[in-house]
């Protein structure tokens, strides 16, 4: 129910369906004006309604039951491994470590820094490197706190503190 050059195409980082033109070449949110609204409803259904094109997605783009996260981690006197990287004795406290992931997470949640970017010289986790990409995981290899917050995540959603043996997290889903 589009009208002439206009095609449905699907959003893979919003996960979202939007409306390209084929002739101008432009992309919108909204279906174009001239759109049979109801006839568009039927075909969304069909081709694009979330969980089909989630499921699609889920089995595209990661191995089976496996999620892929990204993590800032502020390590303190109490955590399981108390060095990294950054620091071969950590001896700030528990208390110090939130205050300063604290506003790591404001940062973040403000959009002025991203978790990856912030990780690369923060995170007391050798991920850092790699922006904190843990890369793909699943239930059971991760300490449970930390599973259990990132698997309460969708992707691109960001976790609040999570607290584990190693130290103090914020998690960002990335698949
Ligand atoms: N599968 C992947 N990519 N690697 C195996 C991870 C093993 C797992 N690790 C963790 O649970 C901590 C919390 C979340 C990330 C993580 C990273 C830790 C944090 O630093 P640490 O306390 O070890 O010094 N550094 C590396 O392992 C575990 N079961 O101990």
């Amino acid at each position: 129910g589009l009208p002439e050059d206009w095609e449905v195409r699907h959003s893979q980082s919003k996960n979202l369906p939007y409306y390209f033109n084929s002739a101008t070449k432009t992309s919108r949110w909204e279906p174009p004006s001239g759109t049979d609204v109801d006839k568009l409803k039927i075909y969304m259904a069909k081709y694009h309604s979330p969980t089909s094109q989630q499921q699609q997605q889920q089995q595209q783009q990661q191995p089976q039951g496996k999620i892929r996260c990204a993590h800032l981690l502020v390590k303190h006197n109490q955590s399981r491994r108390p060095s990294s990287w950054r620091e071969s004795e950590i001896t700030r406290t528990k208390q110090e470590a939130l205050t300063t992931l604290q506003g790591f997470e404001q940062r973040i949640k403000s959009g002025s820094i991203s978790l990856g970017e912030l990780a690369l010289t923060e995170s007391d986790c050798s991920s850092a490197r790699k922006r904190g990409d843990l890369g793909y995981f699943g239930r059971g290899d991760m300490q449970k706190e930390f599973e259990d917050a990132a698997f309460a995540l969708k992707p691109g959603e960001i976790s609040g503190i999570v607290d584990t043996a190693s130290g103090l997290h914020l998690i960002e889903r990335l698949e």
